[in-house]
């Protein structure tokens, strides 16, 4: 746990989540993150907007997936304020916390499914926590963002140990969406995949960021990945985020990370591949085997 002393957004938790995009679906002023001596953010900006994949990229240890933890309501600012929906998240607490959590889904690097529960149960699971919904809704729910993610109903008997890594993540990524949240947390969506199944994935968010209209969090090494999908790219280095924009706009900044970053011999392999004439990638819903 990140030490506390006192965060502040000013003001008190209205307990109305802001859903509208009439404010930053996630916004983050003068934060620091502290653990003991060891200072990770410091006077930290950065604000996220209705509708945008935001990446957040930084060298090896310099808080990225601190920061994710922030935006969770998982770490503490040591000062300055963290808001997700317009409400405090450091102060959200009880049914407030969970009413904020039911609007996020968060698809974590190895996939985590409960390894002894079916893939049905997995995507059932965040429905079942609710408590308030009958289980004829909750099958056909399950079924639904099996069904989105590309896995046809034949695979709701199958146990987490029988899948491919590909489906564990589409497993993974229909129990995020199992709430139909606004705000989707991907922690490294493709680690681990090879690059044909990395790029239907990739196709895949894309196109239920579009269809959702889903505002989308993301960490990530793999540059394939990150030229794909993002928007706009948050660069962390120096304990705060020290440039934000469109990828073509951070290739012009002058600063000894991003040259590396963007422009070492991986960014500019990625970017090469990015503007080449698209290969035919397999669909989204393609059902995987
Ligand atoms: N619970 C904790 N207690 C103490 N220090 C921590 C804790 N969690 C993270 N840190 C430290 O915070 C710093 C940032 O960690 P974080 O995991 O956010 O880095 P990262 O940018 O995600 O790195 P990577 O790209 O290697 O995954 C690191 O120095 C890490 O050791």
């Amino acid at each position: 746990m990140s030490e506390t002393t006192s965060s502040s957004c000013g003001a008190e938790n209205s307990g109305k989540l802001t859903l509208d995009g009439s404010v930053p679906v996630v916004e983050i002023t003068g934060l620091w993150t502290k653990f003991g001596r060891t200072v990770v953010h410091q006077d930290l900006n950065l604000a996220i907007q209705r509708g945008e994949i935001l990446s957040i990229v930084g060298g090896s240890g310099t808080g990225k997936t601190v920061l994710l933890r922030q935006m969770l309501g998982l770490e503490h600012p040591a000062r300055g304020c963290v808001r997700v929906f317009g409400e405090d998240i450091s102060e959200a607490s009880g049914e407030h916390l969970q009413q904020l959590r039911n609007h996020w889904g968060m698809l974590f690097q190895q996939g985590a499914l409960y390894s002894a529960l079916t893939v049905f149960d997995n995507v059932a699971q965040p429905m079942r926590e609710l408590r308030a919904l009958p289980e004829e809704l909750i099958r056909d729910a399950v079924l639904l963002k099996m069904n989105m993610v590309g896995l046809g109903p034949e695979h709701a008997g199958k146990m987490p140990s029988d899948l491919s890594g590909g489906m564990i993540k589409r497993v993974a990524l229909a129990r995020a969406l199992a709430l139909e949240p606004k705000l989707l947390f991907l922690d490294e969506p493709t680690a681990g995949l090879d690059p044909d199944l990395s790029e239907s994935f990739v196709a895949l968010i894309r196109s239920l960021h579009r269809e959702l209209g889903l505002t989308v969090v993301m960490v990530t090494h793999d540059l394939d990945t990150l030229f794909a999908l993002s928007t706009r790219i948050a660069v962390l280095a120096e304990k705060h985020v020290i440039a934000i924009g469109p990828t073509q706009e951070l290739l012009r900044i002058d600063h000894p990370f991003i040259k590396q970053f963007f422009l070492g011999d991986r960014g500019k392999r990625a970017l090469e591949a990015l503007e080449a004439p698209a290969t035919a990638a397999p669909p989204a819903s393609q059902p995987e085997h």
